[in-house]
């Protein structure tokens, strides 16, 4: 076999159909079910996209509701999570918590071994009741220092609404729902990316949904996929945030960083991606989120820093910035630790794993691609 034939990282390769979303880097667009993604983060609901995602269409007002109402009752930190959670050090990274607890869940579900469509969606949809829960905690717990009292889910607020009363205990203003909504809407599928990809491998082995939104979890965490929003962060922190500072010193800063990052030959996390060659569909839409953070906020040296980057990449190689990028100081600004910040991406992105996972379960084949060998030739033992 010669080097030609082999595609490294998969690049270009189409392994299989799928009906759950379209990215198409030459329109810039991104469909869910055929909708396209900006219209669904417009207005609405996160639960209404998890819906659209798992049943190929948007809810009726009835169905909505009987959706949300089996959201809302599955919503309460598991006890024994909250255990396990309270023995893990708790400057451990909060993915690695996550993990560990999404493992538990499944291991303790009553239809753990049951691959039908109706248990299936019966897991999906607990798991993605629990996970603000988990994520909630995470931040309590390493807020606090150790182990702490939950706050309790609230049925009468929504999603998005319930997460960040769990996570900061105390309701949100509604500009920063809305922002935390956008960013799960936009969060929630992105076709065979590496971490759904992970979890259709595992389910082709007719593994388990846990098993396969576990392994989905560990693909997320590097920082060349979902560890980027976080890895922007740093980066942020790294340039230096100086809240008195105006933004053009900001951005001049931020620029002079980036430059000598690049001349370094340093990846810079938030930019970048394998299918959007000339900028992501999500971060118009992200930036606006971001751009109603920091009005809120009066946070407008952020903005500063975000330009100078953005700008100083632009002018220097021409690569533009993916959804991570708007979406890891969105997070800062709401008030989240910054490892947390994929924990929240897991928590969209399950919706989307899960279709994955039923979609690659209805039409299986065992995912297995072939390896060119270069090792040694064949040798022996001496003595054999
Ligand atoms: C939600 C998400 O998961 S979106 C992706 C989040 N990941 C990141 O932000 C990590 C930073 N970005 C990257 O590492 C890459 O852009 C990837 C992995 C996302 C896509 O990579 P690929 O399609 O494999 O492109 P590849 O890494 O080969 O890059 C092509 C060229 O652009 C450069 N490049 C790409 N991204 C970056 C970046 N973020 N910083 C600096 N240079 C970059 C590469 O160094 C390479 O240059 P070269 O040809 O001179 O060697
Ligand atoms: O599609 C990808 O490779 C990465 C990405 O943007 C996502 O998973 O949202």
């Amino acid at each position: 076999m010669t080097d030609t034939e082999i595609k490294k990282g998969l690049a270009g390769v189409v392994a299989d159909y799928t009906a759950i979303s379209k990215v198409n880097p030459d329109t810039n667009s991104l469909l869910y079910r055929g909708y396209p993604v900006q219209e669904l983060a417009a207005s609405l609901p996160f639960e209404s996209v998890a819906y659209l995602l798992w049943n190929g269409e948007l809810p009726t007002d009835a169905q909505l509701a009987a959706f949300t109402d089996h959201e809302r009752s599955n919503r309460a930190l598991s006890p024994d999570v909250k255990t396990a959670l309270d023995v893990l050090p708790v400057d451990c990274h909060p993915m690695d918590s996550v993990r560990t607890a999404v493992s538990i869940l499944g291991a303790q579900h009553p239809q753990s071994e049951d691959s039908s469509p109706e248990a299936e969606m019966e897991k999906a949809t607990t798991l993605f009741a629990q996970l603000p829960a988990v994520v909630a905690y995470e931040q309590r717990r390493r807020t606090a220092g150790g182990p702490t009292e939950p706050v309790p889910p609230r049925e009468d607020l929504d999603y998005a609404q319930n997460f960040l009363w769990m996570t900061f205990g105390e309701e949100a203003d509604p500009a920063v729902v809305d922002a935390f909504r956008v960013s799960m809407v936009l969060y929630a599928e992105h076709s065979f990316n590496a971490s759904t990809f992970t979890a259709r491998v595992i389910t082709s082995t007719l593994s388990d949904l846990h098993s396969a939104v576990t392994g989905a979890i560990g693909a997320l965490k590097g920082s060349l996929h979902g560890g980027a929003n976080e890895a922007v962060m740093h980066t942020f922190d790294e340039i230096g945030i100086r809240p008195d500072e105006s933004q053009d010193q900001a951005k001049d800063r931020a620029k002079a960083w980036m430059q000598d990052a690049l001349a370094q030959k340093k990846k810079v996390m938030g930019f970048g991606h394998r299918v959007y060659k000339h900028g992501d569909s999500r971060v118009p839409t992200m930036k606006k989120a971001l751009d109603a953070m920091i009005e809120h906020f009066g946070r407008h040296e952020i903005l500063g820093l975000y330009n100078g980057l953005e700008q100083a990449m632009d002018e220097a190689k021409a690569i533009k910035p993916n959804l991570d990028y708007p979406a890891g100081p969105t997070y800062h600004l709401m008030g989240f630790d910054t490892e947390l910040f994929t924990p929240l991406f897991i928590a969209a992105r399950v919706t989307g794993w899960t279709a994955h996972i039923m979609e690659q379960r209805a039409s299986n084949s065992l995912i297995r691609p072939l390896s060119a060998y270069n090792g040694p030739d064949e040798r022996h033992v001496p003595g054999a």
